[in-house]
């Protein structure tokens, strides 16, 4: 018998499908975790950037939740694009009803500079998401905003790690590095201590969506029964890769490869047709 978990993304979409809920789903499959999705945002945007954001009524998605949860309920649920706050606080109700692995990519702002949240939500985020999460895994931009102070070196990652477990309220956090310099380091703090997850920082331009696949894994590991730490762990080995093996497509800062990690060991270098 096969033994066959499922993991829930609810967030926004990306149709060159390098970001978002396609990102996600792309990487439930390759964790072989039955994937489903609730649309919060429709995202006109490219590797270049983003055009324009048609958020969908609440109740909506609401409508879409309810589908998913009176049918597949998932083992593992991940947040990422949550534009407003009403979206926020309709999510935060129905999920405080299921006890499910709760994994929150605290989106904000997209690597092309544009915003994927409104203003009032990155406060809000704060008292009614991140208290649900069993990981946050903000980047530095978002973790500045989440703990009020300036984030600039692994210490800095460390100290609000801890913050957003102590102080905001989840079972654990993880700083992602991608935004600073030298190794790409990130830092998880279960509540208990500190884990570092560590990789050569690859020279690329070709970063769109490594947050939300990095997160998407996580959640599918997390839906599997894996821990906190081992879920971070094949996470960061799976972005790795991702990145390594760049497809090279897109005229702007492209996705990453999905596939990747099937090419270890081999030169990365990958035609497109
Ligand atoms: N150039 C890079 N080389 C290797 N790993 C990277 C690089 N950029 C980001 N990462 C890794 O990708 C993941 C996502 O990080 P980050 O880019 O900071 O998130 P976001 O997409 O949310 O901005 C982290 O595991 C980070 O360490
Ligand atoms: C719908 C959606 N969700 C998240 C991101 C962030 O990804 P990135 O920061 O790599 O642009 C995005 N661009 N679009």
């Amino acid at each position: 018998m096969v033994e066959v978990a499922s993991a829930l993304t609810i967030a926004g979409t990306d149709p060159t499908g390098g970001a978002g809920i396609q990102a996600d789903l792309k990487s439930f499959q390759e964790r072989e975790v039955y994937g489903m999705s609730v649309v919060t945002s429709v995202v006109a945007q490219n590797t270049l950037g983003v055009d324009d954001i048609y958020n969908l009524p609440v109740s909506f998605i609401e409508k879409q939740l309810n589908s998913v949860f009176q049918d597949i309920v998932p083992n593992a649920v991940k947040t990422g694009m949550i534009a407003t706050v009403e979206m926020m606080e309709m999510v935060a109700t129905v999920l405080k009803k299921q006890s499910v692995d709760y994994v929150i990519d605290p989106v904000m702002i997209a690597k092309s500079g544009h915003s994927l949240m409104e203003e009032p939500s990155r406060k809000v985020i704060r008292e009614v998401l991140v208290p649900l999460a069993t990981v946050v895994t903000p980047n530095v931009p978002e973790a500045e905003i989440l703990v009020d102070f300036k984030i600039t070196n692994t210490d800095d990652a460390k100290r609000a790690a801890k913050v957003i477990v102590t102080e905001l309220g989840a079972k654990s956090a993880v700083v992602k590095g991608g935004h600073l310099m030298g190794e790409a380091i990130d830092v998880l703090y279960d509540g208990e201590n500190f884990h570092y997850f560590k990789s050569a920082r690859t020279d690329t331009k070709h970063t769109h969506g490594t947050g939300c696949t990095f997160s998407a894994v996580i959640t599918a590991e997390l839906a599997k029964g894996k821990s906190v730490v081992d879920a971070v762990a094949t996470g960061k080995q799976f972005i790795t890769d991702a990145i390594h093996y760049t497809l090279g497509v897109g005229k702007g800062n492209g996705p990453t490869n999905h596939w990747g990690y099937r090419l270890k060991g081999l030169p990365n270098q990958i035609r497109r047709r």
